[in-house]
């Protein structure tokens, strides 16, 4: 074999970075894989002006990519979850072997994916569907393979933080920097799947699938998007020595398994913490190694490309060797098929509360009474200075850790408290340590 040939199905933000990537490093890419790699056509609807395709065969149809007997390996960028699992499943069904960037189709049809894959002895990479350039999937599956895995947490939806960062820093609108962050090529096509935390919970699913050994259950993650967080709230955070992330956050415990994507208080000395605009953190704590972090572009053409690209060079490996090679993700067993999972309100997290109350004496006593009586105590607490011409003023607790349901039922109960006006807003803390 003189080379592995390569037919790439979209030639978007991260089709048109994957094609450059591959042109313009071709000397090191080949010299790392040991063989030449050669794309030898693309599927795109229409052309992109940021690559000189006139080398490669270009199709309309993408499935003439998928059933092009010479390419050995389908990249597929085109998003979505419809035509991207017919081109994914035609491909396999062809011999060929996949690499993709579509966290979406993964997390909702990776075990069925999988499953065929498998059968049909070829790979399905998927490097750059978590985290883009960082490495998370390789990290995982290879470098902490000898680790329990206890927990992991990470930025890992470049927009969102993008978003978070410019409206701390330099006070933007949401929608502002969210039209920025589409211009730039970072957002999904829907944005709602950035600001809602559905893309982030795309991405834990596959994390948690590769750490626990779990099948991947998308349905199984509590989502919270990023949407209704507050600048007050932003500033109140760093008063109290936090800062705001939108995490996702998998734990195994003896309790089960929770997968969670929410905004989240985290104390400002750790690292993550300090993440900042499109880049993205994923924290992972093995029972050997302790604690890890990981940190990179999250999004964007050239970084996204830098995994595909990766991913491409790990296939050409095994098509040179004519092997299998990297076990596909699948690799839970039969303890591990039908894992316990923890519904959100058993989860044990600690709490921020900011609630408008009277400003008079006893305020303060009766909303601790109703923590005390669920066994939650108050860590740190702001109350404001009245402002001239306002009966009322903000109170911000940081409470101990508490079962969610319980937390739950007290808010809703000073809520009730007529010292207390409209709702109680709560963010959960995590140390991280
Ligand atoms: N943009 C980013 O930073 C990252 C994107 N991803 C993922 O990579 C994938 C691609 O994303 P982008 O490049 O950002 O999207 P994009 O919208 O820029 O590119 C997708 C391209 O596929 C083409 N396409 C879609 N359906 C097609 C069809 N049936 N036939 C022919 N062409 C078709 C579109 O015309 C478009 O040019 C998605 O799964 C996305 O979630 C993953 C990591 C980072
Ligand atoms: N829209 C995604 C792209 C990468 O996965 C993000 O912003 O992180
Ligand atoms: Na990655």
């Amino acid at each position: 074999m003189k080379s592995v040939k390569v037919g790439i199905c979209g030639l978007g933000t991260v089709g048109s970075g994957t094609f450059n990537v591959l042109g313009r490093n071709r000397r090191e890419i080949s010299a790392r894989a040991g063989i030449e790699i050669d794309v030898i056509q693309v599927g795109a609807r229409r052309d992109n002006p940021s690559c000189n395709t006139a080398d490669v065969a270009v199709e309309r149809d993408i499935f003439a990519v998928a059933k092009n007997p010479e390419v050995d390996i389908l990249v597929e960028l085109i998003g979505g979850t419809d035509v991207a699992k017919s081109l994914v499943l035609e491909a396999i069904a062809q011999g060929k072997h996949v690499v993709t960037a579509n966290k979406a189709l993964i997390a909702e049809h990776g075990n069925e994916i999988f499953a065929k894959a498998e059968a049909a002895g070829v790979q399905v990479m998927f490097e750059a569907a978590v985290a883009g350039g960082i490495p998370i999937i390789k990290a995982l599956r290879e470098g902490l393979a000898a680790n329990r895995i206890q927990w992991l947490a990470g930025i890992i939806n470049g927009t969102g933080n993008f978003i978070l960062t410019e409206m701390r820093d330099k006070g933007r609108a949401f929608d502002d920097v969210l039209k920025e962050a589409q211009a730039l090529g970072y957002a999904e096509a829907d944005p709602t799947f950035d600001v809602e935390g559905i893309d982030a919970a795309h991405k834990l699913v596959i994390l948690a699938s590769l750490a626990f050994g779990i099948p991947l259950q998308f349905d199984k993650v509590f989502t919270e998007g990023i949407s209704k967080v507050a600048p007050e709230d932003v500033g109140y955070a760093q008063e109290l020595g936090y800062r705001i992330k939108h995490l996702g956050i998998a734990r195994q415990s003896s309790a089960g398994i929770e997968l969670r994507v929410h905004p989240t208080m985290i104390p400002e000395k750790r690292l993550i913490a300090n993440v900042d605009g499109v880049m993205n953190a994923v924290l992972v704590k093995g029972d050997a190694v302790g604690p890890t972090l990981y940190y990179g572009a999250g999004a964007g053409a050239e970084p996204t490309a830098s995994a595909v690209v990766a991913d491409i060079i790990d296939v050409a490996r095994v098509v040179q060797q004519g092997g299998r090679g990297i076990a596909p993700l699948a690799f839970y067993n039969a303890a591990t098929q039908q894992p316990t999972m923890l519904p959100m309100d058993q989860v044990e997290t600690a709490y921020y509360l900011r609630m408008l109350a009277e400003d008079r004496p006893g305020v303060l006593a009766q909303v601790s009474t109703i923590l005390a009586e669920a066994n939650i105590s108050v860590e740190a607490l702001i109350q404001k200075e009245p402002q001239q011409d306002a009966p009322q003023v903000p109170l911000i607790l940081l409470t101990s850790r508490a079962i969610e349901h319980q937390l739950m039922s007290a808010i809703t109960q000073i809520e009730a408290l007529p010292v207390i006006h409209g709702e109680v807003t709560h963010i959960r803390v995590e140390s991280l340590g």
